[in-house]
C-alpha cells in the first residue's frame, strides 16, 4: 500500500475531521489509532491519517510518538507528512504544535515549516498571523475558557514563538492572494533569514489551495483541515491520484445494535447541543466531583444507561460550563480532573458497548481518545460528513466486530448534532 499523503494528527476527532476533508477532496483515506499492527488489513488508500492523543502530553512524549509515526508513514510512501493540529490552535506554551512541528521537520532534513490552522468552513481565519474564530479574536473566543489549554493569545507568531526553539515568520494575506510564485518567493525569503517556521494568513479556500500547492513541494507542513483541503486539491491536481476506493456511502451499511452518546466536551457548542438533547432523549448529567471522588458515579450511570439504553439512544455527560469547570479544577487541579474525566466517560463508553452500544457518538477530542483506546479500536473507514469536520466512521478490526461513530470535536456541529448522527448511523 503505497501512499502518497501521511497525516499525524495530536487528537482523534482532529484526524477523523481532516479524513473527512481529504475524502470529500478526492483522497481514498483511512484513520488509524497509533501505528497499526503491521497485521491489520487496510485498504488501497491515497492518504492514512494517525489518531494519537498527544495534544495535551508532555512535549516529549508528543515527540516521541509522532516521530515514530512519522516514519512509519514515510515507510509506506508518503512524500508530505501534514501533523494536523486543532483550528483554534489548541496548545499551551509548553508545547506540542512547536517541539512537534521542529522534530517532524529535522527528520525530515530541516528547512522551514508552512504553519497555518486556517479552516473557513468552520469560521476560523487567520488575518496577519491573528487567529480569528467565527470573526473573534481566538482570545475572546470561547476558546479562552477551554478546560486543558485555555487560548489567551490570538497573534499566532506570538503563540509558536513562545514554544519552539527556532524563529517564526509570517506569510501574509498578500503574499497569498499574489499567488504561489510570491508564496515560494516570501517562504525562501525566510528561510534565508534563519526562519524555520511561517505562520501563514488564510482567509478563503483560495488561499488554502496556494498554501496547499506549495505545501506539497516541501516535506512537512503543520495546520488544520483547512491545509488538508489545500494539499488534497493540489495532489489530485497533479493527477497521482487514482479512483476508486470505499465509498462513503458504502461505509455506513447498517450495524444494528443499539446507540448512545457520551460526551466530555465542555464547549460551548456541545453545551448547546446536549440541551437540546434532552428535548428527544435521556441525558445523564455525570456529577464530576462524585466521578473524582471514586467508582460509585461510573457504577450510577452505568446501571441508569442499562435501565434505558434497550428503549432508545442515551446520553452520558461530563460536560459543564466554564465556571463549573473552573471549580472542579482549583479543587482537584487541572489536568488530574480532565485525565480522571476522561477515564470514567471512557469506562462508561466501553461498559455501553459490552451492554450491545454498536452506534456511538463521542463529543470531545480527549474524551474520544480516551474511548476509543479503551475499546481498542484500531482504525477507521471513513463515511459520509454528519456536520462540517465531523463524518461518520466504520471500526476496521475491533474485536466487538463492525461498529459506527461519530468522533465530534467539542466546537463542531449544529444543535441538533446528537440526532443527525444517530439518523445516519444505522
Ligand atoms: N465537568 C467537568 N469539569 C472539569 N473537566 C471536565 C468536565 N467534563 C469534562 N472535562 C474534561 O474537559 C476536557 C475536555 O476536552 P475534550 O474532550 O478534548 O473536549 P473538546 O473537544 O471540547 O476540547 C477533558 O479532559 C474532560 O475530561
Ligand atoms: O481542527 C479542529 O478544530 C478539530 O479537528 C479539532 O482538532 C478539535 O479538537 P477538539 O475540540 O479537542 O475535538
Amino acid at each position: 500500500m503505497a501512499i502518497l499523503l501521511g497525516s499525524i494528527a495530536d487528537d482523534y476527532t482532529g484526524a477523523s475531521d481532516l479524513a473527512n476533508t481529504l475524502t470529500k477532496n478526492g483522497l481514498r483515506t483511512v484513520q488509524t489509532v497509533g501505528i497499526p499492527d503491521p497485521s491489520l488489513a487496510l485498504p488501497d488508500v491515497d492518504a492514512v491519517v494517525v489518531s494519537l492523543k498527544i495534544r495535551s502530553v508532555p512535549a516529549a512524549d508528543a515527540v516521541t510518538a509522532a516521530t515514530s509515526a512519522e516514519q512509519w508513514l514515510r515507510l509506506r510512501g508518503a512524500s508530505h507528512v501534514l501533523y494536523k493540529i486543532c483550528s483554534t490552535f489548541d496548545s499551551t506554551d509548553a508545547g506540542n504544535i512547536g517541539p512537534v512541528t521542529e522534530a517532524l521537520s529535522q527528520a525530515a532534513g530541516g528547512g522551514i515549516v508552512l504553519v497555518t490552522p486556517a479552516f473557513p468552513e468552520t469560521g476560523r481565519t487567520v488575518y496577519l498571523g491573528h487567529l480569528f474564530v467565527g470573526g473573534q479574536p481566538l482570545n475572546e473566543s470561547p476558546l479562552k475558557d477551554h478546560p486543558l489549554n485555555p487560548m489567551h493569545d490570538a497573534d499566532l507568531v506570538r503563540v509558536l514563538t513562545r514554544q519552539s526553539h527556532g524563529a517564526v515568520g509570517l506569510i501574509d494575506l498578500t503574499a497569498i492572494a499574489a499567488g504561489p510564485c510570491a508564496v515560494k518567493a516570501r517562504l525562501e525569503a525566510l528561510r534565508a533569514a534563519g526562519v524555520t517556521a511561517a505562520i501563514a494568513d488564510a482567509i478563503f479556500e483560495q488561499d488554502l489551495e496556494t498554501l496547499g500547492e506549495i505545501a506539497l513541494e516541501t516535506p512537512v507542513s503543520t495546520g488544520a483541515s483547512g491545509l488538508g483541503l489545500g494539499l488534497a486539491r493540489a495532489l489530485v491536481r497533479s493527477g497521482r491520484i487514482s479512483s476508486g476506493g470505499t465509498a462513503p456511502a458504502d461505509v455506513i451499511r447498517p450495524v444494528g445494535g443499539l446507540s448512545a452518546i457520551v460526551a466530555g466536551s465542555c464547549s460551548k457548542a456541545t453545551l448547546r447541543q446536549l440541551e437540546v438533547a434532552e428535548r428527544s432523549m435521556p441525558v445523564l448529567r455525570l456529577d464530576p466531583e462524585r466521578l473524582l471522588a471514586g467508582p460509585d458515579e461510573i457504577a450510577a450511570a452505568i446501571s441508569w444507561a442499562g435501565d434505558r439504553i434497550a428503549a432508545g439512544p442515551i446520553v452520558v455527560a461530563a460536560s459543564a460550563a466554564p465556571e463549573t469547570v473552573a471549580r472542579l479544577q482549583s479543587l482537584y487541579g487541572r489536568d488530574a480532573s480532565g485525565h480522571a474525566i476522561e477515564t470514567a466517560t471512557s469506562i462508561i463508553a466501553a461498559e455501553l458497548v459490552a451492554r450491545g452500544v454498536r452506534r456511538l457518538v463521542v463529543a470531545g477530542g480527549e474524551t474520544s481518545g480516551a474511548a476509543v483506546d479503551r475499546l481498542a479500536i484500531p482504525a477507521f473507514l471513513i463515511g459520509p460528513e454528519i456536520a462540517a469536520g465531523v463524518p461518520v466512521l466504520r471500526t476496521v478490526g475491533n474485536a466487538q466486530g463492525d461498529m459506527l461513530l461519530a468522533l465530534k470535536s467539542g466546537n463542531f456541529g449544529g444543535e441538533d448534532f446528537f440526532a443527525a448522527a444517530l439518523a445516519m448511523m444505522h
